[in-house]
């Protein structure tokens, strides 16, 4: 059945070959990175699966890549004797993206080349950066275990579609031929190939050999005979697994490029750690931290994990079990001696070694950030930047951790004058006032409208630092997190202020005092909000303000309900607590209001003022606006 056929390339891949070869033209060379990694990949998948089923090596188990190039062809071909492909196989790896969200993720790409190759890069362009160099590709391969008869052939000149066709292939695994285009022969040179074969490929754990010709007979200096020589294979790497090597003898670069093998990221990490731990349960992990978010970061259904390797041999790619969600950005492997060569995802999920490795590098991490943070203060606001937010899902995730976790949050605060988050919890507390017992934060939609809360005023006044956040997860996180060094976390729009020993004793007796002669108006302002409000107060927060309004401690805030009912979800409802500022002009004038019906407009208004403060919204504005205008026409009489 030997028939060739020929498919469409799914959208997406269309998509994906037109950019890259339009913003990748000055990195081309990866391509061979590329082609190499994925030939490592497929060695590591027949050794898994061999591990089962020895006979899949028929006969062959030294797991080799050979690149070579014909200078006359202008061609250059990578072959491997890994796993191989089946024809089903073929078509669906070098025919379509797999990824979840990659519609989305092409959606939003932008048409500048600069921009978009950086978006490329953090997607990974794997197989199909042959394409940045070739203008035909043919790949043969044949799937370990399958007769050489079920061998195919699949050849794509990179624009709409694909053939595949049958052949017979007697070694198993892959072979790639690329059919360099005219303006990229240069790549069709030995010397080229093993420059960039020695850049980049040391790290990788099987020989990357290369074509070294035989020497004829020949003469030494002193006229001595040197024997001919054969040509053979050579290796051009290390090929020892790299984080089996001990940290002092691998360089920077390499610790950089085996991060691009395991992570297909395209930039180089911002960080790692490498250790080999000994003791109850023994194994190495070589951590890495991205430099940039993946483009799925916040994808549910995205990928992420560490490679698990156990003894030297791979066993997964993803293994989610030894890394909490909010460390998902972590990269890397782990490489144990403790669990059996046929454990599953399933085996990992409760499985006391999993865990104990789990915590370990959970601590590990979240250590190597700590000394970041300690050590390089700009580079820790470049992690931030990218991760902060889902570090912040840390304190509800891993409770154990929450301390720690809590001490690598940063936040805008007022001390500060920009929006960037540099305030640390702990600085907080090493600037806190004389008698401060409390680490006062607010929560409000942006940064703008958390500085710029009426509910400050007198915290500001009194120079008391509030922490301003401002990111929508940070309501989740304050419910989670309550204290941080015994210091309790309290939130300034919601009961009361609590200053506790930072007002003094006269400031108490004139709050009190000011609160007994308003009595009368408190009683009012309630008697006609009383079906809108819970309680009406005088307030303690307020200095430049009329009024404002609070939600009860225990209760849901505000910034909680809005978050639900954006989410759509059916929100009780909750009165708010109005407090009112006797000392302002508007105040007293309202005191001074001897017509009922004009009164009843006047707190109206003020409590729904209150309330588009609070929260950028009414429920029923033209009302709002009525009753402004009917104001507005009484002051022009
Ligand atoms: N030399 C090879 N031998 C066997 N299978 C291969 C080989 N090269 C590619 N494949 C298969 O094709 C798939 C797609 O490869 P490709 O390089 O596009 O993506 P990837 O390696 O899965 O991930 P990334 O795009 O992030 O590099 C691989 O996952 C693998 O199944």
């Amino acid at each position: 059945m030997a028939q060739q056929e020929t498919h469409g390339f799914q959208t997406e891949v269309k998509q994906l070959l037109q950019l890259m070869i339009h913003s990748l033209y000055s990195n081309k060379e990866i391509f061979l990175r590329e082609l190499v990694s994925n030939a490592a990949d497929a060695a590591d998948k027949l050794r898994y699966n061999a591990l089962t089923n020895d006979a899949l090596y028929e006969g062959d188990g030294e797991l080799r890549v050979r690149v070579s190039a014909n200078k006359e062809a202008g061609t250059v071909t990578i072959e491997d004797n890994g796993i191989g492909m089946t024809r089903d196989g073929v078509i669906e790896h070098l025919g379509t993206i797999a990824k979840s969200g990659t519609a989305e993720f092409f959606s939003n790409l932008s048409g500048d080349a600069a921009k978009d190759s950086q978006l490329i890069g953090q997607f990974g362009v794997g197989f199909y950066s042959a394409f940045i160099v070739a203008k035909k590709v043919a790949v043969e391969t044949r799937a370990a275990g399958h007769a050489a008869e079920e061998g195919v052939k699949w050849e794509s000149e990179g624009e709409g579609e694909f053939s595949v066709e049958d052949i017979t292939k007697k070694g198993r695994g892959t072979k790639i031929t690329l059919f360099l285009r005219d303006e990229e022969k240069e790549f069709a040179d030995d010397w080229r190939l093993k420059s960039i074969i020695t850049k980049y490929s040391d790290h990788i754990s099987i020989p990357v050999e290369m074509w070294e010709e035989g020497k004829p007979e020949s003469e030494g200096p002193d006229g001595e005979k040197i024997e001919a020589t054969e040509g053979e294979w050579k290796g051009m790497n290390k090929a020892t697994a790299l984080w089996t090597r001990n940290k002092s003898d691998i360089s920077d670069d390499e610790y950089n490029e085996f991060y691009k093998h395991v992570s297909h990221d395209y930039t180089d990490p911002l960080l790692w750690a490498h250790n080999r731990v000994e003791g109850k349960h023994e194994y190495t992990s070589l951590l890495y931290i991205p430099s940039k978010a993946p483009w799925d970061l916040w994808n549910r259904d995205a990928k992420q994990g560490l490679k698990l390797f156990v003894q030297r041999v791979f066993i997964m790619d993803d293994a989610e079990s030894f890394m909490p969600s909010y460390l998902r950005f972590v990269k890397g492997l782990i490489d144990s001696n403790d669990l059996p060569l046929n454990v599953s995802r399933e085996i990992l999920q409760d499985n006391k070694v999993t865990q104990s490795m789990r915590s370990g590098i959970t601590k590990r991490v979240l250590s190597m950030l700590e000394k970041l943070a300690k050590n390089d203060a700009e580079k820790y606001q470049k992690f931030y930047a990218e991760f902060g937010q889902v570090l912040k899902e840390g304190p509800a995730e891993d409770f154990a951790n929450k301390e720690r976790i809590a001490g690598l949050l940063r936040f805008s605060s007022t001390n500060e004058d920009s929006s960037a988050p540099t305030t640390s919890l702990e600085q907080y507390i090493e600037r806190m006032k004389e008698g401060q017992e409390k680490i006062y934060y607010i929560v409000a939609d942006s940064y703008e409208a958390a500085a710029h809360s009426p509910h400050l005023e007198l915290l500001r006044k009194k120079g008391i630092e509030v922490i301003l956040m401002h990111d929508r997860i940070d309501e989740w996180l304050v419910n989670h997190l309550n204290e941080f060094k015994e210091k309790k976390l309290h939130s300034v729009t919601q009961g009361d202020l609590e200053l506790g020993d930072l007002e003094d004793k006269e400031e108490k007796e004139a709050a009190e005092k000011l609160a007994a002669d308003s009595e009368a108006l408190v009683k009012r302002v309630k008697n006609v909000l009383a079906d809108k409000v819970s309680d009406v107060k005088v307030t303690t927060r307020l200095t430049d303000t009329p009024a404002c309004v609070v939600t009860g401690e225990g209760e849901m805030s505000s910034q909680m309900i809005k978050l639900m009912e954006a989410a759509g979800q059916a929100v009780p409802e909750v009165k708010p607590l109005f407090e009112i500022n006797p000392q302002h002009p508007l105040m007293e004038r309202l005191d001074q209001e001897q017509d009922e019906e004009a009164f009843a407009d006047w707190a109206n208004l003020l409590l729904q003022q209150a309330q588009l403060s609070e929260k950028g919204s009414l429920a029923d504005p033209s009302n709002f606006i009525k009753l402004m205008n009917q104001m507005l026409v009484a002051s022009l009489k």
